[in-house]
């Protein structure tokens, strides 16, 4: 067989790249099909060449176990997550060890219960306010309508600014060129590229995060913000200016566009499948009018359900990056030290040895009795696993149980289009034409009323 790459990968097969792009641009257009047909070809460890750089995929749910676990220490996350590099810098899971350990206790302050009650409150007052925007009876894109949404929901849970705020669109636009660079072909910023973009939106927001700091760390606010700036450990430490305002940017990122893809392929699930969002409604029409508390949110195991098999069949982070900082033997195979590597929980979830009839959407797999996650310790894994785990699981479940009980109290979404729904896996897995979604009135409240230009 050929062999291509450097020396150091030699002994690694792989599929023949082209000349000058590598493997990007098939990666780009079909993610899935290339990775599935590449281990078909070479097997559960086989190396590939994205935007310039060497990397070696590691299939299946022992290869998460051990890269995500790193009993030895011998994965690198700040020297893996190369998308983030100049633009992410000093967040959370761009820091490796010992320093991550610490850092990460304080930011456990902020995800406390007393905290989550905060935001709750913040999500149950806005949320119907900002659903009631969205038109009745007529297409529109699910997906920008859901990220704008988040994000106008986000200056208030987040920041502790009104999502009306004239500050908020110039921050949103800041935080989107921000994100736009992280899969940028061009990795410096020269003018005009999204990478220029990237780093023009990470210095204004940086410059107006240190504006709040000062306010913030005194006042009494309960948003996101102000529990970072007074967050302390259990031996009272706390973050200077700096690790404030790059743990809160990398915050904001790691929230915002998972909770919006997660959200689109729930929606996405629910109009294609009619049933469970039928059963969603009867689920959400047994709670108590209101906002919606912890018991509430305790008594929607359907919805629980409906999400993480939303979150099996189009996880928002396909493919967990990392680096060696030894040499590394995995399967007899070494991975050099230095190489780039990647694990990959979206291909093991819809693997058929650990999922009954894996493409199919069928949340009663995670039933108790049937509990099909279980087969294995990482056959379900979309917020990752071992020291760096999404800090962000309970929120992002609470936000998605709040969302469509708001949402479904009061409508009912319906597909405007015969055309099954495709994916663009890379950066973020979002549905090409974005969603095209019809929603249909349902009951009215003051909340909610209905659009004077309703076409239902
Ligand atoms: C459906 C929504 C979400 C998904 C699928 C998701 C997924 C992930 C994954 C896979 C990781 C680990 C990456 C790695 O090991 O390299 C991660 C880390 C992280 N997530 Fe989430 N996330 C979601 C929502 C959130 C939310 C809402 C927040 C905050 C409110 C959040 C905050 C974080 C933080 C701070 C980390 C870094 C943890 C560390 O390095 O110790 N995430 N997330």
């Amino acid at each position: 067989m050929a062999h291509y790459g450097p020396a150091e990968l030699a002994h690694i097969p792989g599929p023949r790249p082209d000349p000058l792009l590598g493997h990007t641009l098939k990666i780009m257009r079909d993610c899935y099909g290339f990775t599935l047909a590449a281990r078909e070809a070479h097997g559960d460890i086989y190396k590939t060449k994205l935007i310039g750089q060497w990397r070696v995929l590691l299939h299946g749910a022992d290869a998460l176990e051990f890269v995500l676990i790193d009993r030895d220490r011998n994965f690198s996350n700040q020297e893996g997550w190369l998308p983030l590099r100049n633009l992410f810098d000093g967040g959370l899971l761009m820091r490796d060890f010992d320093e991550h350990r610490r850092h990460r206790r304080i930011m456990q302050a902020a995800f406390r219960s007393k905290a989550m009650e905060e935001y709750v409150a913040r999500m149950n007052a806005e949320l119907p306010r900002l659903l009631a925007e969205w038109p009745v009876g007529k297409r529109f894109a699910f997906y920008p309508a859901v990220k704008e949404l988040t994000l106008r929901l986000g200056a208030s849970v987040f920041m502790g600014m009104d999502p009306d705020d004239p500050r908020v669109p110039a921050l949103n636009k800041a935080f989107v060129d921000e994100i736009a660079a992280t899969y940028g072909l061009v990795r410096k910023p020269v003018p005009l590229t999204k990478m220029w973009h990237g780093i023009r939106g990470r210095r204004y927001l940086i410059q107006t995060f240190k504006e709040l700091i000062a306010e913030r760390r005194d006042g009494g606010g309960e948003d996101f913000f102000s529990q970072m700036c007074r967050a302390t450990d259990d031996d009272g430490d706390r973050w200077t200016e700096e690790e404030i305002v790059d743990h809160f940017n990398f915050l904001l990122m790691a929230a915002h566009d998972t909770t919006a893809s997660g959200l689109a392929t729930m929606a996405w699930a629910l109009t294609t499948w009619p049933d469970w969002q039928e059963r969603i409604i009867a689920e959400v029409d047994a709670l108590p009018e209101g906002p919606l508390d912890d018991a509430a949110l305790n008594a929607m195991p359907v919805t629980e359900r409906a999400f993480k098999e939303a979150l099996r069949l189009v996880p928002p982070v396909p493919f967990i990056p990392r680096r060696t900082v030894r040499d590394v033997e995995w399967q007899g195979v070494t991975l050099p030290k230095g190489t780039h590597v990647s694990v990959c929980p979206g291909i093991v979830q819809l693997q058929p040895d650990l999922w009954t009839d894996p493409d199919s959407f069928d949340p009663d797999r995670f039933s108790p009795n049937r509990a099909e996650d279980r087969r294995h310790k990482f056959a379900w894994s979309p917020f990752g696993g071992g020291a760096h785990k999404c800090l962000g699981m309970h929120f992002a479940m609470v936000q998605v149980k709040l969302f469509t009980a708001h949402l479904l109290r009061h409508r009912r979404m319906q597909s405007a289009t015969d055309a099954p729904a495709t994916w663009q896996m890379v950066p973020i897995p979002w549905p090409k034409g974005g969603l095209p979604i019809v929603l249909e009135p349902r009951r009215e409240t003051a909340a909610a009323p209905a659009k004077e230009d309703a076409v239902a």
